[in-house]
């Protein structure tokens, strides 16, 4: 059981290559922490696991299932195992709609539309990462950064997902806020969420991470 990216290669531009020969495990339980110099390619990384970026070569393989070449999208019940939480949470919310509605996202894309379901479902989301009711009825303008990063992991954990990939989630917060952030994810990681976490902050890492790993320092 984990999430695997083996022999990855992949980036943005036809020959250069930001993510260069990388194997990379997130396993169960566990907290693995990614770092490295800014521009170096963590988010790009972060973005193949989440299966959102095709490697040019390599696989990844969620719990032994290599994830076939998308073109447009992985198969959703594989994406559904993995929740993100992006650095800024601004670009990672619809301004349109409120952090009830944000938070339930994933589950009206898997087709729920029972109305007391997804009131329930927000309240409990909400709960666990300390956004009261006045919170959630408010716009992604209406809040801070930290509230709305709050959202943005409530979404992340809404379908249940087995892994979750964290890209400088706490960057734009606040020690306390990432302290409330880092406490919700510990709780689902005793209770087997595999968590990587990419950040520059070495504090965090050092507290945080079970293992740390710097694919991009020494020579290659
Ligand atoms: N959508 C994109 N289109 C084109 N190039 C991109 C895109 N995203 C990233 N890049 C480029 O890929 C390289 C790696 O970027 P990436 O965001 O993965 O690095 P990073 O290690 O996460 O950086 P930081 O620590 O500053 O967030 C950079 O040179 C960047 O300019």
């Amino acid at each position: 059981m984990s999430l695997v990216g083996e022999g990855l290669v992949g980036g943005w531009r036809r020959g250069h290559a930001v993510v260069d020969r990388l194997d990379v495990g997130v396993e169960p339980g566990r907290v693995l922490g990614v770092a490295g110099p800014s521009g170096c390619g963590k988010s790009t990384l972060v973005r193949m696991l989440a299966l959102l970026h095709d490697p040019w070569r390599g696989v990844v393989a969620v719990d032994g299932t290599p994830v076939p070449r998308m073109r447009h999208r992985a198969p959703a019940a594989l994406r559904r195992r993995i929740g993100v939480v992006f650095q800024q949470p601004r670009a990672a919310a619809d301004p349109r709609l409120t952090l009830e509605q944000v938070l339930t996202e994933p589950l009206r894309a898997r087709g729920e539309r029972d109305a007391g379901v997804l009131a329930a479902r927000a309240e409990e989301l909400s709960d666990r990462v300390g956004l009261t009711r006045d919170l959630r009825g408010r716009r992604p303008h209406e809040v801070s950064d930290g509230q709305l990063q709050r959202a943005c992991l409530a979404r992340a954990l809404a379908t249940g997902p087995d892994y979750l990939l964290c890209d400088e989630m706490t960057a734009m917060l606040d020690a306390s806020t990432t302290a409330a952030l880092v406490g919700v994810i510990g709780e689902e990681v005793a209770r087997g969420l595999g968590v990587l976490t990419v950040t520059h902050d070495e504090p965090l890492l050092a507290a945080w991470a079970d293992e740390v790993v710097r694919p991009w320092s020494g020579p290659r």
